[in-house]
């Protein structure tokens, strides 16, 4: 790794080496090569840009209309212009004081003197300095750091021999000109000085937009090191020995009673997604599978059948969900399909007295508790089981980076491994499956079960919530529930909940004579529970929720959403939100009720979401919208990996450094580890979240 700068306020942009600083890339260039007369740039009025010199020949502080200074220059041909500053500080008045000559940037205007600059750039220099050969960077900078001190300090860090050195080619020429035939990739030294320091005649354009060679340069080499990790990562796991399943304690045929029990055939895709995973299982090394799955696809009977496989093999299962009402659920709903069969089942979360997590902890160690459901209680310390198998995390992406690091711990810390199953219900658009997932096996379950009718989705403007208040009564009357979900108000939980509890009252005034709950974060688990079951049971009509339910819960005879304020959520909470709704066989609706004033992005939102269900369609749009940080569920962890390319833009470029990172592996493995080595440095630690 290259040496420290030694250049505290750089640490506050997190720039700590040669190579951070190298790779702190312009926001944008300034054109301070060409030198125009003042009458040039007196002439052109277009708002552009201009640099001129000339003497100072006056300056004054004015009073009226307000305090300002007043500087005149003059050139070499006798024009001559203003120059304003609203508010000065007395070492720009010495610095412009009479007979200077100056060199100032800035864009010229009619001003009540005469032609005029407003706080324009100035340097003091005599008439024939030199004019720099390069484009002038400029940085994203923090309060403190100026653009000064930090072009300084990123011109040394990229003339710097040590980094020069670390950042000599690494990568085999012929393997470079094999996968990309015709096209020109710099190397990185010379890569990096172009996007710090373009010359006159490097195409400006192609470097704003990201299209130069240079600019695809630092892509391939961000893109290589995260396929190598990941290709890494796979490699590492194959290597593994699985936790073995041994013939069947329970009964046999255990998994076909188990299929022949339930209400409902499985679909196409469902078998198919099963057989998938039984083919996993049965292998010497651990599964690492993701299974994908529109909301109401049904999942968790496929995860049920797994967990049963396992202990049908002797081994013990485990089920992890980010929220308690859905690790709640899943335990009512296996429950009463496994328990039947003889299995037994803990459930372990954060919210139980000490004595039941004892109890809960003993049964899971002893092997007593078959299958384990729960919240990250289950990776917390004093959970020790006796032989887990196989284990399900439920939505791992809504996990916070520190439970997953700690599930990394506890899986990267045992000699043996289980097998892992990991289930979304945000779909994953294929560049994002092919960057940060790529080290996953993929199972998607792209089939509705059958009989659903299509959500029907309504946009209603606010004032119209009457309507929608009496319209509740005509679906209450046919027996069906109806959830009503209050407005998303960011970084607060209180506001939410206030939203929550106001518009519980109102409804329950407006409505008498319907059953009402109310459920929000804020509510002890054991009332969460309870208000949830009744709902699940049908005693409650009408479910005022704040976005506790968004994932998982699964009430098929609710056919009506409303959704308050539906402008303020994202795509992908607003699809989650609606798939709770659609899941037995009544017409569905859901109500977006959206406020006065509508954001261009927010209308274009709630439109699709009211043309399509296509989960695929929405994340797709999503991730165009606010990149990959909401989908992977963390800005801290994969998404800090690939600062510089657009996925949606730069599909093709991951095929070809995909193909890079195998033929790298394969016959340059030592390369590849420096490459990783090299682009990581100091932030390794961004892989393992
Ligand atoms: N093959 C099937 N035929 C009919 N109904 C099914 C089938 N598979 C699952 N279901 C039912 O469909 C509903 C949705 O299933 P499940 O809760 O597993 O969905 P999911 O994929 O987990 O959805 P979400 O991510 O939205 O929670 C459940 O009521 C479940 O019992």
């Amino acid at each position: 790794m290259t040496g420290k700068t030694n250049s505290s306020p750089l640490d506050k942009l997190g720039l700590r080496s040669s190579l951070d600083c190298a790779l702190h890339i312009p926001i944008r260039y300034e054109d301070e090569t060409k030198l125009s007369t003042i009458a040039e740039a007196i002439g052109s009025f277009g708002g552009l840009t201009y640099q001129v010199q000339g003497y100072v020949i006056r300056q004054e502080v004015m009073f009226r209309p307000r305090r300002q200074l007043l500087v005149q220059i003059r050139d070499d041909d006798g024009q001559e212009l203003f120059l304003r500053w609203l508010n000065f500080y007395p070492s720009q008045q010495k610095q412009m004081s009479m007979g200077a000559h100056l060199r100032v940037r800035g864009e010229v205007r009619d001003g009540y003197y005469g032609p005029e600059m407003v706080h324009p750039v100035v340097k003091a220099v005599t008439p024939d300095a030199p004019l720099p050969s390069t484009l002038t960077p400029v940085y994203s900078t923090v309060a403190g750091v100026s653009q000064t001190l930090i072009r300084k300090a990123i011109a040394k860090a990229i003339q710097d021999p040590g980094l020069q050195i670390s950042l000599k080619e690494f990568l085999p020429n012929e393997l470079i000109a094999k996968t990309f035939p015709g096209l020109t990739i710099p190397t990185l030294i010379s890569a990096l000085q172009t996007l710090h320091q373009p010359s006159k005649s490097d195409d400006l354009e192609s470097i704003q937009n990201r299209t130069h060679p240079a600019w695809r340069r630092v892509q391939l080499e961000e893109l290589l090191a995260q396929q190598i990790s990941l290709q890494q990562a796979r490699q590492k796991r194959l290597n593994r020995q699985a936790v073995s399943m041994s013939p069947a304690p329970l009964e046999r045929g255990v998994l076909n009673q188990f299929i022949k029990s339930l209400p409902f055939d499985l679909t196409g895709a469902q078998k198919k997604v099963w057989q998938e995973i039984i083919q996993d299982l049965s292998r010497a090394y651990p599964m690492n599978r993701l299974l994908q799955g529109d909301v109401g696809s049904g999942k968790t009977v496929i995860a049920a059948l797994a967990a049963l496989h396992a202990i049908d093999h002797g081994c013990q299962a485990a089920i992890m969900a980010p929220t308690e009402i859905l690790a709640e659920q899943h335990y009512r709903k296996l429950k009463l399909w496994l328990e039947p069969l003889g299995v037994k089942i803990a459930w372990l979360t954060g919210s139980l007295k000490v004595k039941e997590k004892r109890e809960a902890q003993e049964q899971i160690s002893s092997g007593g508790a078959h299958l384990v459901i729960g919240t990250h209680a289950l990776i917390q310390e004093g959970v020790e089981f006796a032989k887990l198998g196989f284990a399900v995390i439920d939505e791992q992406h809504r996990f916070g980076v520190k439970q997953r690091l700690q599930l990394q711990q506890k899986i990267d810390d045992v000699e043996v491994h289980c097998h892992q199953l990991m289930m979304s219900a945000t779909p994953i658009p294929r560049t994002l499956a092919m960057t940060f997932y790529a080290d996953l096996e993929v199972s998607v379950i792209d089939e509705l079960p059958p009989g659903r009718s299509p959500i029907v989705t309504k946009l209603v403007k606010n004032e119209r919530r009457q309507e929608v208040v009496s319209g509740l009564l005509a679906e209450l009357a046919k027996g069906r529930q109806v959830y009503w979900v209050c407005p998303l108000i960011e970084e607060s939980d209180t506001l939410q909940l206030k939203t929550a509890v106001e518009t519980h009252e109102a409804l329950v005034k407006a409505l008498p004579n319907v059953k009402i709950g109310l459920v929000h974060g804020r509510l002890k688990s054991q009332e969460k529970n309870s208000v949830m079951q009744s709902f699940v049971s049908g005693d409650i009509q009408i479910l005022v929720a704040t976005t506790v339910i968004e994932v998982g819960v699964d009430v098929p005879n609710a056919s009506l959403m409303v959704i308050e304020h539906a402008e303020r959520f994202g795509y992908a909470q607003l699809h989650q939100l609606r798939g709770r709704v659609g899941r037995g066989s009544a017409e569905s609706v859901c109500i977006l009720l959206y406020g006065q004033e509508l954001s261009l992005a927010a209308k274009e939102r709630l439109q699709t979401l009211k043309e399509t269900q296509d989960g695929f369609l929405i994340a797709e749009r999503d991730l165009a919208l606010r990149g990959p940080g909401e989908l992977l569920g963390s800005k801290q962890s994969g998404d800090a990996m690939l600062r510089f390319i657009d996925l949606q833009k730069e599909q093709w470029l991951i095929e070809k450094t995909q193909q890079l990172s195998v033929a790298l592996l394969s016959n340059y493995p030592e390369i590849a580890e420096q490459h990783l080595s090299r682009w990581l440095g100091s932030r390794a630690e961004y892989l393992k979240a």
